[in-house]
């Protein structure tokens, strides 16, 4: 079943980044978006997620068009349905780790997994101010806060971008069991083919247009 598309998407800032892009996830797919630098692909997954109106075509989520909703029910959507990682993660620093994962549970009305603790290995440092955390822990925890709110969709930036490439290869491990398991979906942006290959499908962003490899 179709999660959410992408039709006839435009976008431009200084210069047109792309235009007639179409794109569609189903449940439990993973699509990894590739691109060199500028091109465009924080942009089309701002844009998917609900975060930046294109100037031109529609994203599709629930039979609903989603700029065309009311901005409270595009809130909604966002805060319970979607579940948006970037590498400059909104944690908040005054908090400990765990009422950051709270929060995100919170807003998906779900409990704190513990396996998630566990997978993540942030178990430890669960009770600390997350500004005292590694650049990499914090990533971790801020993947902890999306996942435990249970997304339909998971949209990341480079989540991994900020960990040694084992700790990337057993955070993208945990990304592809909670598709599987939940019939989710994980659209991902990335520099790293590698990560890329790991995906269901592969797109190129490049000439404007969104090319499947
Ligand atoms: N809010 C904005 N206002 C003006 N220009 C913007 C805005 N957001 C992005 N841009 C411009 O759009 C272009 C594409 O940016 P974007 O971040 O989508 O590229 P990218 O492919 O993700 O790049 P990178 O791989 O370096 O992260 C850039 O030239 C950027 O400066």
């Amino acid at each position: 079943m179709t999660l959410l598309k992408g039709e006839n998407l435009a976008k431009s800032f200084d210069y047109l980044l792309f235009e007639n892009l179409n794109f569609e996830i189903k449940e439990g797919e993973s699509s990894a978006v590739l691109g060199v630098s500028g091109c465009g692909k924080s942009t089309l997954l701002h844009i998917l997620s609900s975060l930046l109106k294109p100037d031109f075509g529609e994203v599709i989520y629930n039979n609903k068009s989603l700029y065309k909703l009311k901005n409270d029910d595009l809130i909604k959507i966002r805060r319970h349905d979607f579940g948006i990682i970037f590498q400059a993660h909104y944690l908040f620093k005054g908090f400990n780790a765990f009422e950051n994962v709270e929060l995100g549970a919170l807003l998906g009305g779900q409990k704190i997994d513990d396996e998630i603790l566990k997978k993540l290995d942030i178990k430890d440092v669960i009770h600390q101010k997350v500004g005292d955390l590694s650049g990499g822990q914090q990533q971790r925890v801020s993947i902890a806060r999306v996942l435990s709110k249970k997304p339909r969709i998971i949209f990341a930036d480079e989540p991994t971008g900020n960990l040694d490439s084992t700790t990337a290869n057993e955070v993208m491990e945990i990304f592809f069991d909670y598709i599987k398991e939940n019939r989710a979906g994980l659209v991902l942006v990335t520099h790293d083919e590698n990560l890329a290959k790991k995906c269901s499908n592969r797109f190129l962003l490049q000439d404007k247009k969104l090319n499947i490899l």
